[in-house]
């Protein structure tokens, strides 16, 4: 049986006094899409910024396809095949959506690909294939219409869909998404939550998600991990969670 993709054992995060993470220990299978949730304070951003190498556990192992990434860099954590979309999107708002979305790939070319996005590459193949496989991405998103628009005059809706095409393009093969639904209307999640599935369905990648919108959880998640106080309360699947009396307790009672 191969290692889970993401492995998080006995994690203990301190910061002075507060125990951000109490000896998290929680793992999600290759292919999963797998939704963090939790109280407010619970830890999951401070769980998202071990993982992607911003924090580091004073104890415990972060196995990520087996390697073990908790002492090592962001851009080394990247280049394991770690993928990340933040709640206050990360974009250059003056590039264009495809600049953007091949700027994503940068964990990929260590040779300078930004100067190649915004100047021009000086190896007409290698741009060719990376703007085909921009272009790609796009089109499963639904972005094709936007290539050549700058960032600066979109909505916050298509933004994120350029965010996760960005995540994308640095083919993760473990991609975390931090509250994608956080400022989107009612019907732009359910929206939003059909391009994860479709990028879970389309892409070989495992997705962890942070999520306060319970039902985006609910309907696109296969695994749920509910965390209160650095720790793990319950997990299962969805139908599973959401019976679980020290969840409805703890989160689903007073947030649904
Ligand atoms: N940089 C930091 N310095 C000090 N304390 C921190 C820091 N980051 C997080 N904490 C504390 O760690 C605990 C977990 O916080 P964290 O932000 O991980 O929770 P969260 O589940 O992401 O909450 P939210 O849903 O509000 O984003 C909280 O008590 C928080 O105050």
């Amino acid at each position: 049986m191969s290692a889970p993709m993401l492995d998080v054992q006995d994690v203990e995060l301190r910061f002075g006094g507060v125990r951000a993470l109490a000896g998290l220990s929680f793992s999600v299978e290759r292919g999963q899409l797998c939704a963090v949730v939790g109280p407010n304070g619970a830890g999951k951003s401070s769980l998202f910024n071990c993982v992607g190498g911003l924090y580091r556990p004073q104890e415990g192992r972060i196995l990520v396809d087996g390697v073990d990434v908790r002492n090592k860099r962001p851009h080394a954590v990247a280049r394991l095949g770690v993928g990340r979309t933040f709640q206050n999107l990360a974009l250059f708002p003056r590039q264009t959506v495809l600049e953007n979305v091949l700027l994503g790939g940068y964990n990929r070319h260590t040779s300078g690909l930004f100067s190649c996005a915004t100047h021009g590459f000086g190896q007409r193949g290698k741009e060719r294939r990376l703007r085909e496989e921009a272009f790609d991405i796009l089109e499963h998103l639904e972005l094709e219409r936007y290539e050549h628009a700058t960032a600066s005059s979109l909505s916050f809706g298509i933004l994120k869909r350029v965010e996760l095409a960005r995540a994308l393009m640095s083919r993760p093969r473990l991609l975390l998404l931090d509250e994608p639904a956080a400022g989107l209307s009612h019907g732009l999640v359910a929206e939003f939550g059909g391009y994860i599935a479709r990028v879970r369905e389309q892409f070989d990648v495992t997705i962890v998600l942070v999520e306060h919108h319970m039902g985006l959880v609910m309907s696109i998640s296969d695994h749920i991990v509910v965390l209160n106080l650095g720790k793990v309360l319950a997990t299962g699947t969805p139908a599973e969670v959401s019976k679980n009396p020290a969840v409805i307790e703890a989160y689903l009672g007073v947030s649904a």
